[in-house]
């Protein structure tokens, strides 16, 4: 999609799903590499085919991972962005991006699911302090415990879209916001009403099972999104 919201298929786990995330439209295809809580989870050797070939530009998200693992990631995949999952520490973004600069580095920020308290002013000043360390995008998503264990991303939950709308509008974010957290061609309309974000993130929506992509819903996903930004245009 060249122009309206950006779709970002994520949790891709191999070359035919890249490639068929690339011929529905979709802009970026998402792999999570060495992060022991995703069943996505590649090594950093099966993520290879994927990025040698990135049929479009993909991004490797990547949970806590050392400075030196995360250099060497880099330099192996060359991947257009890291997605960082955890709360990362700012001065270890500013020491990646200028070793890279040429790599994009996007921060996820996880609320919990919606219904649950969201501490506000935390989130407020986590995102604010991202955006000074120079992250190239942000992702509000949807962090929850599974079998005793927390899971950052990949939940299928969806957070209060009416709290990521509050906070994107407290920190006027210069960089690109997307939502992800449970979304699926079912829903992806009314997020998109809800928080107008930059694009779109989404994992389990749009997979036939775990860990593989269902053709069908990626191309219903696609048809809706054009649509909603056929729409948006109009209004502007
Ligand atoms: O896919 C996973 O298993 C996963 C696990 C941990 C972090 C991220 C993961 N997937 C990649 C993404 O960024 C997802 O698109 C995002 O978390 C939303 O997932 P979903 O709720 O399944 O759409």
């Amino acid at each position: 999609m060249k122009n309206g919201y950006k779709v970002k298929i994520c949790g891709t786990t191999n070359l035919e799903d890249a490639r068929l995330a690339a011929d529905e439209g979709a802009n970026f295809f998402g792999a999570v590499v060495e992060t022991d809580f995703s069943p996505r989870s590649l090594s950093l050797d099966q993520a290879k085919p994927l990025f040698s070939a990135q049929p479009i530009p993909g991004v490797a998200l990547i949970f806590n991972m050392a400075e030196k693992r995360a250099a060497q990631l880099i330099q192996e995949l060359n991947p257009f962005a890291v997605q960082f999952l955890g709360e990362t520490d700012t001065l270890f973004i500013r020491r990646l991006k200028k070793a890279f600069p040429s790599t994009e580095l996007w921060q996820s920020v996880h609320l919990p699911e919606a219904g649950k308290h969201v501490d506000f002013a935390h989130f407020k000043k986590a995102v604010e302090d991202y955006i000074e360390a120079g992250v190239n995008a942000l992702i509000f998503d949807t962090a929850a415990v599974f079998q005793g264990k927390m899971k950052f991303g990949g939940t299928g939950l969806m957070c209060d879209w009416n709290i990521v709308k509050k906070l994107m509008d407290a920190v006027r974010s210069p960089v690109p916001v997307w939502l992800a957290g449970g979304i699926s061609p079912e829903n992806v309309g009314p997020a998109i009403d809800a928080t107008d974000p930059y694009g779109i993130d989404l994992c389990s929506g749009v997979e036939a099972i775990p860990g593989k992509k269902d053709p069908l819903k990626i191309s219903s996903l696609i048809s809706i999104i054009r649509e909603k930004s056929a729409n948006r245009r109009k209004l502007t």
